[in-house]
């Protein structure tokens, strides 16, 4: 990845500098290039004796940070026998959603992996929830959001075989769109590849150095052949903006901030593309209000599921349903 101009430029003044080593002027340069550089590390990453100056100051200018050959291939062998167990119904896990791709919704239920393209919410399935307590990656999580971690949302993702109508593909988003939480640069998500994820299989695909951008505006796509419930985008996606495919082996990790803009294209084989994935917020973060702002829609849609699936009314909040499914996995839950 290339740097930002301005810390580059910077670069070039040091080196030059060095050349001549006499004199305020590189004195006061040294100051400057140091003041920028701590500036720069201290908003989207925290001091931390893991991450080298490279992988630190790749997050702060990019908004992710793949880590290879991170979880072990025994992990991730055991977290796909407990899906498939999960799929075949051998087991029920409380708040377990379990959910078809939209192509197949109507269709015929058949319980195998080949009905079930992702769960969400498996805080209450131990052998799953272990990949959210991997010492591994919290020592990772922790250099982004602090040592107090709370894991708020959990997913495994079984991206099936396009059914023919580009329904298999997730729509460019932010995550922050779904969570009613802050501050921002305390939340971090880590997505593992349970195999070999390429653009073949609907890899991840980001934009780089957006997690610098505010919060946009999300709604359905306008896709011909229908979106997934709730999978939002972000409206007014310029399809020419510079994507990054992120091709990944099995046990790869990439950690990335919530604001990033990322999707991921459509499953054009006939494997089912597997990733687990969690998202983590500092215990000391806080729940905001999002009546008014941009997230009033997905606040609306959470709201209608809830009172259908456990039949109760307006007494439960968003939040509510945030602080329900978090759990705590390392220091302290302050506030959350
Ligand atoms: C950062 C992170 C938070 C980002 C994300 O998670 S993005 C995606 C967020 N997505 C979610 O939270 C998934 C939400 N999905 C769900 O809650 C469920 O899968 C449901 C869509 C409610 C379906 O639940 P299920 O138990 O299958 O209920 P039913 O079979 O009774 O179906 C209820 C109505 O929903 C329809 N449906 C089922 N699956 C999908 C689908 N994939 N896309 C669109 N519509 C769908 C289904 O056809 C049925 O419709 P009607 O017959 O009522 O018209
Ligand atoms: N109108 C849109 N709104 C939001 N996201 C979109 C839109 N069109 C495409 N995307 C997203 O862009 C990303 C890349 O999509 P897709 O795989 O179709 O393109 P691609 O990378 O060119 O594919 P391929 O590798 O097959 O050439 C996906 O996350 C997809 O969902
Ligand atoms: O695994 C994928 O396709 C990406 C899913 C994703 O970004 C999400 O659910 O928020
Ligand atoms: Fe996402
Ligand atoms: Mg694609």
């Amino acid at each position: 990845q290339k740097m930002s101009r301005p810390l580059e430029r910077l670069r070039v003044i040091i080196n030059h500098l060095d050349r001549h080593p006499a004199g305020i002027a590189r004195q006061a340069f040294l100051f400057l290039f140091y003041y920028f550089f701590f500036f720069q590390f201290g908003r989207y990453t925290l001091d931390n004796d893991l991450l080298t100056p490279e992988q630190r100051l790749f997050y702060e200018e990019n908004g992710f940070l793949l880590i290879r050959n991170l979880v072990s291939k025994q992990d991730i062998d055991r977290f796909r026998r407990e899906f498939e167990r999960i799929c075949r119904q051998e087991i029920k896990v409380p708040g377990l959603v379990v959910m078809r791709d939209v192509a197949i919704a109507k269709s015929e239920f058949v319980p195998d992996q080949r009905a079930v393209s992702k769960v969400q919410d498996f805080q209450e399935d131990p052998e799953l929830f272990r990949y959210c307590s991997l010492p591994k990656i919290l020592k990772y999580v922790e250099c982004f959001i602090g040592p107090n971690i709370m894991a708020m949302h959990t997913m495994l993702i079984n991206k099936p075989p396009d059914a023919g109508k580009k329904t298999s593909r997730h729509p460019m988003h932010q995550d922050l769109h779904y969570f009613p939480f802050r501050p921002v640069d305390r939340i971090v998500c880590a997505w593992t590849a349970m195999e070999t994820v390429n653009r073949q299989n609907g890899c991840l695909v980001v934009l780089p150095g957006s997690h610098k951008g505010t919060l946009q505006e999300h709604d359905y796509p306008e896709w011909e052949g229908g979106v997934n419930k709730m999978y939002h985008g972000v409206r007014d996606y310029d399809p020419e903006h510079p994507r990054v495919h992120l091709e990944m082996e099995k046990g790869d990790t990439v950690f990335f901030h919530p604001l990033l803009i990322h999707g991921s294209g459509m499953n054009q084989t006939q494997g089912f593309r597997k990733a687990i994935s969690c998202h983590y917020a500092s215990g000391d973060c806080y729940y905001i209000d999002v009546k008014g702002t941009t997230q009033e829609n997905i606040e609306k849609e959470v709201k209608e599921i809830i009172v259908r699936r456990h039949a109760v009314g307006d007494e439960l909040t968003f939040k509510d349903t945030w602080a329900i499914r978090g759990r705590l996995v390392q220091g302290e839950r302050i506030s959350m």
